[in-house]
């Protein structure tokens, strides 16, 4: 059945003709509405399916005030908007509508744009629904686990992290009504590692003295209503409660999710989520953990109460950090770093691994997206199934049709053998499909049907093949700017845009910079057979205050060229790629790397220095390099390389 769809459109003209598009087609108007309250009127008096929302509207407020009353009651929502600045496109972006469509638009389109629209609403009530099945469970089986109260917390810390992203859980706790509360915190310091913070650390860290902590704890009010605070909220929160305010200022937390709880027998206790952005929560969250309630007090309740008297006890530390497990059911072995930019992709990817999902994977080039499709491939039931990776920018547009179908014996000219394509050799597993933006027009109808339908058809082949594969994507570019420039298919975005996670780029995660290169001198070092085991802090802060465009594949070249010219055990030297900063029309600051071809010259050089010019034998050049003495004459060659420059 199709849903009953209410236009909000100042307009009379638009609106009508919307109107009879939709009725045209089976849908039932529920209404039209010119402004926002009148909007809320026809939404008190009949709930519909879903809404379609112009952005300007008669009256003061915009479809964008509107969108945030529809999130808060479920009602699905598309925008309708005439080109507008950025500033109110991000705004609406910031809604999370389910589709977005530009005026004018063809009748095609408005149609294509519901069934998406529909397609991702169900999809994302489904996963809610299924979240929560699945948290609940989970909650239960660590109720009836033995064992402390140490290790329980920790793994309902653990547990929740995947559900709902956070930096920090503070739980307060009391025993009786006419006790007061007693609290500690864990924080999170890598994927699946906490500290402990209890009265002792809280003073370390934060410099107060123990006494005024205490002070400071009992002035605090308690958590008493369910709430969800961000940005200035947060702020005003924090100032009559002055023991958030010292967490916020010492772990630069901005935003706090608050559940507080009470069980028949006077046991009360608050779980308190913190996270480090302006906007780390919403109200859908805090809703679905209200869901929550009776597995939650069911995992406190089946803390002996022996084990409670003890907790409350407790003034010192009461979980030391060796303590903790370090078990992970996921494969982000490899994935180096703990910034809470990158353990917030871990999370996303934990979410959706194991679903069936199609995922998309954002970021500027060598950030890690294909890393991350590994993980995600690896974390999920697809792991042994095959894993087929295809990059859309590396093939001809003549050939991805047949790379990506495959084609029958004869389909063409050349065709001299039936050939099975990716898709194919992918069914039961999961395909790639890097640089998703790269994809020619034409084709991209046909990737779409793939992902509708679940079928594909050979280049010249008559039947249908059903194929059961999961597909992750991945770009460089923005796509929703490919989208308006008519490079990439709406449709598709929207089909692909189902999960995306945004990988961020070095530069905003520069506190990773020192495992990284750790890592990298590691790897290189064992597979030159070198002694090189670490990096000088003037070489770390150079790095520092590099922009770092190539992301982690540049620091890796880098660390790799630091190791084989390394004059000790420590890398003393790196010089970074000269960047010059130039003056543009706009006052940007443009930047001036060095070519491949510029890099590969310095890097023969410098090999060749070290080995004070030899190519040939053990421990020279060519074998430093890993190539033939042959080859790399020849490099020098082309490069311009000649002996006098060597020494
Ligand atoms: N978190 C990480 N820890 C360690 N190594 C990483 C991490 N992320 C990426 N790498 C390494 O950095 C290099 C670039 O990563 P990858 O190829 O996955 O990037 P990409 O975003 O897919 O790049 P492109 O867009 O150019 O295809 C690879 O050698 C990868 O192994």
């Amino acid at each position: 059945m199709k849903e009953r769809i209410l236009i909000v459109e100042d307009q009379f003209v638009e609106a009508d003709y919307l109107s009879l598009m939709l009725e045209k087609k089976g849908y039932t108007v529920s209404g039209i509405a010119r402004s926002v309250p009148e909007a809320k009127e026809l939404i008190k008096e009949e709930r519909p399916g879903f809404v379609l929302l112009d952005i300007f509207l008669k009256g003061k407020q915009t479809g964008i005030d509107l969108a945030r009353n529809l999130a808060e009651n479920n009602i699905p929502f598309v925008y309708l908007s005439a080109n507008s600045n950025e500033e109110v496109l991000n705004a609406a972006k910031e809604t999370q509508p389910y589709g977005f469509l530009v005026k004018p638009f063809r009748e095609r389109d408005l149609f294509v744009m519901l069934e998406i629209a529909r397609y991702r609403y169900e999809q994302s009530l489904e996963s809610r629904l299924r979240r929560e099945k699945d948290l609940k469970r989970k909650l239960e089986v660590l109720s009836k686990e033995k064992g402390g109260w140490k290790g329980k917390l920790l793994n309902m810390a653990k547990v929740l992290q995947v559900y709902l992203a956070f930096d920090c859980l503070a739980i307060k706790l009391k025993v009786f009504k006419e006790d007061s509360f007693n609290g500690f915190a864990f924080l999170r310091i890598g994927y699946d590692e906490y500290q402990a913070i209890g009265l002792t650390e809280l003073s370390t860290i934060s410099g107060m003295s123990p006494g005024k902590l205490k002070d400071l704890l009992a002035s605090s009010s308690a958590d008493e209503t369910p709430g969800c605070y961000t940005g200035d909220q947060f702020e005003k929160l924090s100032v009559s409660h002055p023991i958030k305010q010292l967490l916020a200022k010492t772990f630069d937390f901005q935003s706090n999710l608050v559940i507080p709880f009470e069980s028949s027998d006077g046991f009360s206790f608050s779980l308190s989520f913190f996270r480090r952005v302006p906007d780390g929560f919403n109200a859908e969250q805090l809703d679905w953990f209200l869901h929550l309630h009776e597995p939650l007090i069911g995992v406190f309740n089946s803390i002996h109460e022996e084990d409670r008297r003890v907790v409350l006890k407790q003034n010192e530390p009461f979980i030391a950090v060796n303590e903790m497990q370090h078990s992970t059911d996921f494969g982000f072995d490899g994935i180096i770093g703990t910034s809470p930019a990158l353990l917030s992709v871990m999370d996303l990817v934990a979410q959706i691994a194991k679903q069936n999902t199609s995922v998309l994977l954002l970021g500027e080039s060598g950030t890690g997206k294909e890393r991350i499709a590994d993980c995600i491939h690896n974390s999920s039931s697809r792991k042994g199934k095959p894993f087929v990776k295809i990059n859309c920018a590396a093939l001809p547009a003549t050939l991805i049709e047949s790379e990506l179908f495959g084609h029958e014996k004869g389909a063409f000219t050349g065709a001299h053998e039936k050939r099975i394509g990716k898709f194919e050799k992918a069914d039961g597993g999961t395909i790639f499909l890097d640089e998703i933006g790269e994809m020619p027009l034409e084709l991209q109808v046909k990737l779409l049907r793939v992902l509708q339908e679940k079928e594909i058809e050979r280049i010249g082949g008559k039947d249908t093949i059903k194929v059961d594969v999961r597909i992750i994507a991945a770009t460089n570019r923005n796509l929703e700017k490919e989208v308006a420039e008519g490079r990439f298919r709406l449709d598709l975005y929207y089909r692909l845009n189902v999960f995306p996670i945004c990988l961020p780029a070095l530069r905003d995660r520069k506190e990773d910079i020192p495992a990284l290169c750790q890592f990298f001198i590691n790897v290189y070092s064992q597979k030159a057979g070198l002694k090189v085991s670490g990096i000088s802090d003037k070489v770390l802060s150079s790095m520092n205050s590099y922009d770092w465009p190539g992301n982690i594949r540049e620091l890796e070249h880098l660390i790799e060229r630091g190791v084989l010219l390394a004059k000790g055990h420590i890398i003393q030297d790196l010089p970074l790629p000269k960047i010059d900063k130039k003056e543009n029309g706009n006052s940007d600051e443009v930047l001036r790397i060095k070519t491949i071809q510029e890099n590969e010259r310095d890097h023969i050089l410098s090999v060749l220095r070290k080995c004070n010019g030899r190519i040939w034998g053990a421990g020279a050049a060519a074998e430093i390099l890993n190539i033939p003495p042959q080859t790399l004459q020849s490099r020098m060659k082309k490069l311009g390389i000649k002996k006098e420059y060597i020494r």
